[in-house]
């Protein structure tokens, strides 16, 4: 008797959530970021102990783990994604990766493409968001301190030197955050530096139209990789013509991808 009325009850509540979802756009957006959240907290505790166990601890190998796992959130929310350019990645050596930063539902578009060794840059507050912040750190995240750009170079510097060494791509928001205006926000230059320093075969921009499609169910998402900018042989002194030319490129795409007219903007 009790079971009938508890599933009563829930069955009433699923619908009450379908209808409200039906109703209100704001509604659906924001039970979708929640089953979002729970997917992510519940997937990274876990993925964590199989980080562990297969990889021994913190390893950008564990990122092949976590994008598994991140990979079928599509099919709670009837996702597909159209990925192009895929080939784009097959670069030999080091690469920088740059990509556009509309909300924290981009992991699913990144896990799509994100190639075998390569560590996004990530906030350092990203460390303390529970069982998420301890598989970002398990992934080989690289983490930053945004609010002083001197720590943020040094750290920089450092991964320009093991990126080489060590054979790794880099994964960078050059929006410095989330921004979901449905335009670029202009870039930031550390990944171009990196690019610079490091003397990649080449930086990668990428992008995708992610919330509308995220809204729309089932949603098909973009994801486009553009073919890399060869940055060997550049100088410091090119860091903002190739921010600029990437900045140009991206916004390109994204205003392609979501079925707007492309706009000309400068980046400054
Ligand atoms: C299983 C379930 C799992 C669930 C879940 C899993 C998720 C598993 C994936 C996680 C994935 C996380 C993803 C997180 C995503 C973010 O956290 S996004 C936020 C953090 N990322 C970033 O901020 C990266 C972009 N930012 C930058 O590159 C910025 O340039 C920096 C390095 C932070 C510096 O910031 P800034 O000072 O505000 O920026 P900027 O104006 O560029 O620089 C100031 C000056 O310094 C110079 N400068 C900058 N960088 C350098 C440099 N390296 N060398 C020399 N000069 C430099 C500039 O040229 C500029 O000088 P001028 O040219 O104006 O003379
Ligand atoms: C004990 C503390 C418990 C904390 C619980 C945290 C729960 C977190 C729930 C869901 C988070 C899913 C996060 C997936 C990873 C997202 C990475 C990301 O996109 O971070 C945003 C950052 O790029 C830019 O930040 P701002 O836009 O500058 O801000």
């Amino acid at each position: 008797m009790e079971l009938g009325w508890l599933l009563a009850w829930g069955a009433a509540l699923l619908l009450g959530l379908r209808v409200l979802m039906e109703l209100s756009a704001a509604a659906n957006f924001a039970l979708r970021i929640g089953l979002y959240s729970v997917l992510c907290v519940v997937g990274s505790a876990l993925a964590a102990p199989v980080c562990v166990l297969v990889n021994g601890g913190r390893s950008v190998k564990n990122m092949r783990i976590i994008k598994a796992v991140v990979k079928s959130f599509k099919y709670f929310f009837g996702l597909r994604f159209e990925v192009k350019g895929l080939q784009n990645f097959e670069v030999e050596g080091p690469a920088i990766i740059v990509s556009n930063h509309q909300s924290i539902l981009d992991m699913m578009g990144l896990m799509e493409v994100l190639p075998d060794g390569c560590v996004q840059v990530g906030k350092k507050e990203l460390m303390y968001a529970g069982s998420v912040g301890l598989i970002i750190y398990l992934g080989g995240v690289i983490f930053i301190n945004r609010k002083s750009t001197s720590s943020a170079k040094m750290v920089m510097a450092e991964v320009a030197k093991t990126m080489v060494a060590e054979n790794v791509k880099v994964w960078v928001y050059p929006e410095g955050t989330r921004n979901c205006t449905g335009d670029l926000l202009p870039f930031k230059k550390g990944a171009f530096h990196l690019a610079v320093q490091a003397q990649v075969t080449g930086t990668a921009p990428v992008a995708h139209g992610f919330l509308t499609d995220f809204l729309s169910s089932p949603g098909k998402i973009k994801v486009e990789v553009l073919p890399p900018i060869e940055t060997k042989g550049l100088t410091p002194d090119d860091v903002s013509d190739l921010t600029d030319r990437c900045f140009c490129l991206m916004r390109e795409t994204l205003f392609r991808l979501s079925g707007r007219p492309a706009q000309v903007k400068d980046s400054s």
